[in-house]
């Protein structure tokens, strides 16, 4: 596997459920395969579960770990081509791509949307530098528009948790104080479609996901009507896709607290469990009662991390 970005990267859903359940009985089963190879994890934006899960999984499976923070110590970098460099940014993505492949065997690249111009950030422009200028297997870390390392670790906790056949999963949009990405919602509305799921979105009108990313999903207004007898309910924020609109794109247009997840909506699921990717604003996109529950996954979704990120660079290294 050269690149993970999209569900399809990863093959037959089947057998990587089977893969990541492998890997989660004995962590360290293929210790053998990282050994002298050097996993690079490059970060433009905060994390705290993607640095720690991934340099754990790398680490399991026998490889060194470089982390870059880029705005923290690296040069400060210039992304646009045809600039002339007289700012702030001492060196081009351009140069410091190759130079990076060189000290690595593959990179995980973080780069969050801009919000600023949907074409740029819909191109996946930083992500696909790093795939064509690295000469390195690349995996996203959450990039402009897909977060694959989540959606993955998502199916593997509700393919844990599921007492149906073919649960029925809900993806609701919550009110936040910021503009957040639509790279969550994306991948997971992906990778849901992929999987043997009945999956429904709900959202306020004019936050429409992109249809290349949604498919055929069913899309419901009303959220207490989407949320009745859902086995699992995912919680995320995401400004405006600037599907229906593109000049609303990265915009906030509700602050709807109507939309917080609270016990009245988890009473009409059917003993639903709550799910979301952290880090999570409490008050803005569920009530405590709620993320704090016996229902609540937030923290075996979170722990599954290590799981889908040791699949997706076991996956790489036996490409190498
Ligand atoms: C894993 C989530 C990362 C990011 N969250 C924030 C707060 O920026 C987002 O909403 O995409
Ligand atoms: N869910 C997730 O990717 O968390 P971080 O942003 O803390 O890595």
């Amino acid at each position: 596997m050269r690149t993970f970005i999209n569900v399809e990267d990863i093959g037959d859903l089947g057998k990587a459920l089977a893969e990541a359940r492998e890997i989660k009985d004995d962590r360290f089963k293929f210790q053998a395969l990282g050994k002298n190879k050097t996993l690079m994890m490059i970060f433009f934006n905060n994390s705290l579960r993607t640095r720690l899960s991934t340099q754990k999984a790398a680490m399991n499976l026998g490889m060194n770990v470089i982390v870059l923070d880029v705005n923290a110590g690296a040069w400060k970098l210039e992304t646009e081509r045809g600039v002339i460099m007289d700012g702030d940014k001492s060196e081009h993505l351009l140069e410091a791509i190759p130079v990076m492949g060189c000290y690595c065997d593959m990179i995980g690249v973080r780069s969050f949307a801009g919000l600023q111009d949907r074409d740029y950030d819909y191109a996946e422009t930083v992500l696909n530098q790093f795939i064509k200028y690295s000469g390195r297997p690349v995996f996203a870390m959450e990039t402009a528009t897909v977060h694959p390392l989540q959606a993955f670790a998502d199916l593997i906790t509700i393919e844990e948790h599921k007492t149906k056949k073919r649960p029925k999963v809900v993806l609701s949009w919550a009110p936040h104080c910021r503009a957040l990405p639509q790279a969550v919602p994306n991948s997971f509305a992906q990778w849901m479609n992929a999987a043997d799921v009945d999956f429904v979105i709900t959202h306020p009108e004019g936050y429409e996901l992109d249809p290349k990313f949604t498919g055929s999903a069913r899309i419901e207004y009303n959220q207490m009507k989407a949320l009745e007898g859902a086995d699992f309910v995912y919680a995320k924020n995401w400004s405006c896709p600037g599907v229906t609109n593109p000049a609303d794109y990265g915009k906030i247009l509700s602050r709807d607290m109507g939309w917080t997840i609270d016990a009245a909506h988890m009473a009409v699921t059917d003993h639903g469990k709550f799910m979301h990717c952290l880090p999570v604003r409490r008050g803005l996109i569920v009530t405590d009662d709620v993320i704090e529950s016996p229902d609540s996954l937030v923290i075996p979704e979170a722990a599954n991390r290590e799981i889908s990120a040791s699949v997706v660079i076991k996956r790489m290294l036996e490409s190498l």
